[in-house]
């Protein structure tokens, strides 16, 4: 799959459909217990506070010689009254309002500065974004608390303005935040085209990007709310600030200093201080699981809906089109779809119905163009599509079990097993930190228990197999100490380890050069026969197909058009498509037209490689 394809949202199949049960993340909400519990103890609690001189008698620093210690149920002191005769009830009230108007001014300035700068830092050019980075960065470096303390002169005590302070502090978070969605967003498609249709910049971001921001944005909100108020409390918890400002920290504070004789005075504002955090956290993460949940469920969860099974007696390879049911074989993947949510929430395919069937010892070539849904098709087979796509229907059966619906342990183990990958890009699949060796041991290890030892003396032998000239050196290189062939080698001996049943290559000589291209192609089509594996191989090009497949199927828009023979499709194609795609590489390569030969012999052309 092409970073292009990573970043952007799926075009190529248009057809849309509604995802099964989705609902708006504001329904979502409503129907989440965490979320309707935590909120409405918000809302009770801060209409309370709002509505305190209905139910008190008193005001919050109100004193009375009979109230000093009162206990709970005195008469006009629900609660009872404090050391200095304070009625406890009025003063948590009356903390309640602090607290959200803390929450207010620390939450609206850190995301006034913070969205702002984040928008701008993100989206204009490295001169503006070195900028605000350079003040942000300065802004982090102070202490918080400590400058806090420090500018209680400058403030005057009163917590209003020290909140200001904080939200300031605060915004280098949010800042960094919608930054990095900003950069992820910038150079999407659509945001291009937007600016080549002469939207301004503004109204791009009003209307591309912050869109995009937004989700992160609001679940930051909660807990910015959150810090603010815990930092107010301990401000005065502390003794910093005014002493007639009612607050759960100065409360608190009292409180422990009663401990001993009034246990309850220290209980009741660490309740309401613990209340109103907790319900912001919980709430925080119950958006969270909203927004997100706008994410159909990945297909590792939630089996999708199954098709009866297909009638046994349709011949494997001889589907005209990907519509038809696929016979039985080692693997058989079934009307198979695969969609990703949009930014509306709507679902969108980008594999559709893909039927195959793959028997023991063959080469299927997955072809097409960018973006048909080949690497979609085989991550699906692996299990490893990311957590935001969804299999919306279809069956993948590998030797007569069911993967979909699989949880995520029994996956790996099948991965480990039955199931091989060789991926595109060699080196990028190989962990710079340690020898090709250990990497080879531990994934040897990971998949059949044995002593290091005894994989050591296995990995040599797999190394020494895949055609690697000398297998200790090797073993104990980096891999910057390898060329890229070798690489592709190293991973390709890591993949048959376990012997598996099915090997997944997508595209497997892409980034590797042309001499290179054939050896692996011979290795992997004599390690194929020699353990009669069953080979996927996931290509945009017909001379890899020609030269190692014994049959095709070509995609095209998520959808199979045509599956046959390898040769008989070279030959006559049925398809317009398959014809225009094999047109347009005839010209530049000679198609082998006899069909691959049986070569177990080992490769020993590896001059190329060798650095
Ligand atoms: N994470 C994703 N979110 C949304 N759409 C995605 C995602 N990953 C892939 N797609 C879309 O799925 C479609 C199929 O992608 P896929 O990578 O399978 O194509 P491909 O045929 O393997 O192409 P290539 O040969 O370029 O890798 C593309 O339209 C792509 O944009």
């Amino acid at each position: 799959m092409t970073a292009e394809h990573r970043t952007t949202q799926p075009r190529s199949v248009e057809h849309r459909t509604a995802a099964p049960g989705r609902r708006s993340p504001l329904r979502r909400l409503l129907t989440d217990p965490q979320a309707v519990i935590s909120a409405g103890l918000l809302l009770t609690v801060v209409l309370l506070g709002q509505l305190s001189p209905l139910f008190t008698d008193h005001g919050p620093n109100q004193a009375s010689l009979d109230a000093v210690n009162a206990p709970v149920g005195t008469h006009g002191y629900p609660l009872g009254g404090d050391k200095s005769g304070r009625d406890i009830f009025a003063r948590l009230l009356a903390s309640i309002n602090t607290s959200v108007v803390s929450a207010l001014i620390g939450t609206s300035i850190a995301l006034a500065i913070g969205v702002t700068f984040g928008l701008i830092g993100g989206y204009y050019g490295r001169r503006v974004r070195g900028v605000t980075e350079w003040v942000f960065s300065l802004v982090m470096t102070f202490p918080g608390l400590l400058l806090l303390i420090v500018l209680l002169p400058v403030t005057g005590g009163d917590y209003r303005a020290t909140m200001l302070i904080f939200g300031v502090l605060l915004s280098p978070g949010i800042y960094r935040l919608v930054r990095n969605l900003v950069l992820g967003v910038k150079n999407e498609l659509y945001v291009d085209a937007a600016r080549v249709s002469g939207l301004s910049d503004r109204r791009i971001l009003w209307r591309h990007v912050f869109s995009v921001v937004r989700g992160p944005v609001v679940i930051a909100t909660a807990f910015l709310a959150g810090s603010s108020i815990s930092v107010q409390s301990g401000l005065a918890f502390l003794g910093v600030g005014s002493s007639t400002v009612p607050s759960f920290g100065a409360m608190i504070s009292e409180g422990f200093s009663n401990l001993y004789e009034e246990p309850l005075q220290f209980l009741w504002p660490s309740l309401g201080l613990g209340t109103i955090t907790a319900s912001l956290v919980l709430l925080g993460n119950s958006l969270r699981d909203a927004l997100d949940g706008g994410r159909p469920v990945p297909s590792r969860i939630a089996p999708p809906e199954r098709r009866p099974t297909a009638p046994t007696h349709t011949r494997p390879g001889s589907t005209p089109t990907g519509t038809s049911v696929a016979a039985p074989g080692l693997l058989t993947v079934e009307d198979l779809a695969i969609a990703y949510p949009t930014p509306t929430g709507e679902l969108k395919e980008v594999v559709s119905g893909v039927t195959l069937t793959l028997e023991a010892g063959q080469t299927l070539g997955l072809v097409g163009e960018s973006g048909s849904g080949k690497t979609q098709t085989a991550f699906a087979v692996l299990g490893v599509l990311p957590a935001e796509a969804a299999i919306t229907r279809g069956s993948i059966r590998l030797d007569g079990r069911e993967l979909l619906g699989l949880d995520e342990r029994a996956l790996r183990a099948v991965r480990g097993t039955s199931i091989a990958y060789v991926p595109q890009e060699p080196m990028s699949n190989l962990d710079p930190n340690f020898t090709v060796g250990a990497q080879l041991v531990e994934g040897l290890r990971a998949s059949s228990p044995m002593t290091r030892r005894e994989a050591r003396t296995r990995v040599l032998a797999l190394l020494d197999r895949v055609g690697i000239p000398d297998p200790r050196a090797t073993y104990s290189s980096y891999p910057h100490q390898i060329s890229g062939g070798m690489a592709q080698r190293v991973l390709i001996a890591g993949a048959i380890a376990s012997r598996p049943l099915l090997l997944i290559a997508d595209e497997p000589t892409t980034a590797l050069d042309v001499t290179v291209q054939a050896e692996i192609l011979d290795l992997l089509r004599d390690l194929q026969r020699e353990m009669n594996m069953a080979v996927l191989l996931v290509t945009h090009n017909f001379g890899v197909v020609a030269d190692s497949c014994d049959r095709v199927a070509v995609m095209r828009t998520g959808r199979i058009v045509e599956t046959g023979d390898a040769l008989d499709l070279f030959s006559a194609p049925r398809q317009e498509y398959t014809r225009m795609l094999l047109d347009s590489i005839l010209d530049e390569h000679t198609l082998r037209t006899d069909r691959p030969a049986a070569d177990t012999s080992k490769t020993d052309t590896f001059e190329t490689e060798a650095r």
